[in-house]
């Protein structure tokens, strides 16, 4: 197997990802030797057949011999070539499909998990529609690239040499006159090249911004059906449709030009060896039979160039697709872990959680957190309240290391978060966000994230736990209902219990809810509530929310406003205060939900 590459370096260099791709192919050598095999075999046997023709002729028919032995025998020669030659071309092409597949699954594999190992901040800045083109349409492309261009290069240029070979055999002088038309198909080709590249690229660059568009339409469903944006995005939709449109019009012109060009030069050169042989024949300098496997191998001689200037197209694809799977390949983590990650474990956590003047900004230049201490004991219940984009989130993003701090610290049981594995930290942290992500499949693979090692009993012990138990209960197939995509099936609260049953079988040992009953009812935030206090039991928990009534009950409750703590303590002590968190109160008991509006009134109180 080979092994998974590394492209970071000679990123800079174009030949780079031929070589990495060079060592994807490598595993398959043997196979790839066989195909050359095949092909040469495949070659000779079709560029035989003009020749026994021409023996046919010259030695038999044009003076009269009438052997029919040797007729016949030509003839079952003949169509025996043609069989063989069918078989070839039919293992040849098996081989390099299986070849080629077997090493675009690979780069897919490993393109996937080359995805998965980034951090958010690749994903705030990368279109997932994007990503969805490069593994998918990408990779394929780079299968045509072993199927067609590579076969081409091979059995084409073999051919090639082949009939010059075979014309140079018949008649040296012929194949020098042939051979004018070489200088006019570079000529062709080179000026051509360069259009064609530019078309191809501002077709796929079309085709890879309709389809981010597409996802994010898809993903952003609600919004739009619920702001009626239907039109104004589906207007969107069409100038990029229109743009695609006339980008591959463009490309295909191109293409058909290039192809007829060759078509043309190619019944030419036919004319022009017909003229000048034909006289040859009429001066008895060549046989009759000389000149009709010539005008064949002429014909032969065009249609090898016009396959491989075919795979012009498919070679710039491929050039485009290589890059741009390369960039992805090339693109570190922001968030790395340490290799010594290993040797310090995130065992036996008691759930003490320290934030050391820590200072944090999406732009390097734009503090979101400044200089933010705080220290969260073993097992407190933690409440968040604070403006919006008073930096609460991006909080929990940090102790969730998806994005690294820039000043400071973050420890775990004192360890820094940074000296542990991924692995460790996110088995120690359980995250609910507002929108619960459900996968498509059971419920029961739902709470235990396709985990087998984690039974179906405690799934249903923990559904039980956090009161899900009745609604799933109630569903067609109980436990093994399937979820849509997204869980799109189920109520917001519904997905919630699911979510929550999620962390009582993974048993983090601190919690996180970001937002987590913003969606709901009030009746469904009373059951998502009790269920709260059950999970909390024994956790380190954090809960961020707007309505107060979500954290009055904490130990503690922090209050941030752009970007820092401004008031501290129990819900009693706070209101005693009579500052910020008292004005978000007084407001909450009226509105019972704040607006963004409001909130940014309060803040310039606050
Ligand atoms: N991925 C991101 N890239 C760039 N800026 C971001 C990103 N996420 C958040 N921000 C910015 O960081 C600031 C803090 O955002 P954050 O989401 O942490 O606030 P919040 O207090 O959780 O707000 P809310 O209550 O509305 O959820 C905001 O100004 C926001 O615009």
């Amino acid at each position: 197997m080979s092994k998974p590459i590394n492209p970071t370096h000679d990123r800079t260099k174009t030949k780079a990802p031929y070589r990495a791709l060079a060592v994807y192919a490598k595993p398959h050598t043997f196979t790839f030797i066989a195909v050359v095999l095949c092909a040469l075999l495949g070659i000779a046997a079709d560029l035989f057949q003009p020749y026994l023709v021409k023996e046919v002729i010259d030695d038999n028919l044009m003076i009269g011999k009438n052997d029919y032995h040797s007729l016949i025998m030509i003839c079952l020669l003949y169509g025996g070539l043609s069989i063989g030659s069918m078989l070839f071309s039919y293992v040849q092409n098996n081989l390099l499909q299986f070849a080629g597949q077997s090493i675009v699954a690979k780069i897919r594999k490993d393109l996937f998990g080359h995805i998965f190992k980034q951090s958010m901040s690749y994903y705030d800045k990368t279109p997932s529609g994007s990503l969805i083109t490069h593994v998918s349409s990408d990779t394929e492309t780079l299968n045509q690239f072993f199927t067609q261009v590579l076969l081409s290069l091979v059995r084409d240029s073999m051919t090639l040499i082949f009939i010059i070979v075979m014309m140079y055999h018949l008649d040296p002088q012929l194949t020098l006159y042939s051979m004018i038309v070489i200088p006019i198909i570079i000529l062709i080709a080179v000026s051509f090249r360069r259009y064609m590249r530019k078309t191809y690229q501002l077709s796929r660059t079309q085709l890879s911004q309709m389809v981010a568009f597409t996802a994010e339409n898809l993903s952003g469903m609600h919004l739009i059906q619920a702001f009626h944006q239907e039109k104004e995005q589906m207007k969107r939709f069409t100038e990029r449709n229109t743009s695609y449109f006339g980008a591959n019009l463009r490309e295909i012109r191109t293409n058909v030009l290039f192809n007829r060009s060759f078509d043309i030069l190619g019944n030419l050169s036919v004319a022009f060896i017909t003229w000048i042989g034909g006289i040859a024949v009429f001066d008895k300098a060549i046989e009759f039979g000389v000149l009709y496997a010539f005008i064949t191998y002429i014909r032969q001689f065009f249609q090898p160039i016009n396959n491989i200037t075919q795979q012009w197209n498919t070679l710039q694809s491929t050039n485009v697709s290589m890059s741009r799977i390369w960039n992805i390949f090339a693109a570190q983590p922001e968030v790395k872990e340490k290799e010594t990650a290993a040797l310090i474990p995130l065992a036996d956590v008691k759930g003490d959680i320290q934030f050391q003047h820590v200072h944090f900004g999406y732009q390097k230049d734009m503090a979101v957190i400044e200089d933010l201490n705080l220290h969260i004991a073993p097992g407190e219940m933690i409440g968040i309240v604070g403006t919006t984009g008073a930096g609460k989130s991006s909080l929990i993003s940090l102790l969730c290391r998806f994005y690294d701090v820039q000043g400071g610290s973050i420890r775990i049981d004192g360890i820094d978060i940074r000296d542990v594995s991924h692995r460790d930290l996110h088995r120690t942290i359980g995250l609910v966000q507002q929108e619960p992500f459900l996968y498509g499949g059971s419920i029961i693979e739902n709470v235990r994230m396709f985990d087998p090692s984690i039974s179906r009993e405690a799934v249903i012990a923990a559904c039980q736990l956090v009161g899900a138990d009745d609604m799933i209960s109630r569903m067609k197939d109980g436990y093994d209902t399937r979820i849509s995509e997204r869980g799109s099936g189920l109520s917001a609260g519904e997905r919630q219990l699911i979510s929550f049953a999620r962390i009582i079988v993974f048993e983090p040992k601190v919690l996180i809810l970001d937002e987590a009953t913003a969606n709901l009812d009030s009746q469904t935030e009373q059951m998502i509530q009790s269920a709260l206090h059950i999970v909390a039991e024994g956790r380190t928990t954090i809960v961020i929310a707007h309505r107060i009534s979500t954290i009055m009950h904490a130990n503690r409750i922090i209050v941030m406003s752009h970007g820092e703590i401004v008031e501290e303590g129990t819900h009693a002590e706070l209101l005693a205060l009579q500052g910020f968190y008292e004005q978000l109160y007084q407001h909450s008991q009226g509105t019972q939900s704040v607006s963004s509006a409001d909130r940014d009134r309060l803040s310039s109180i606050g």
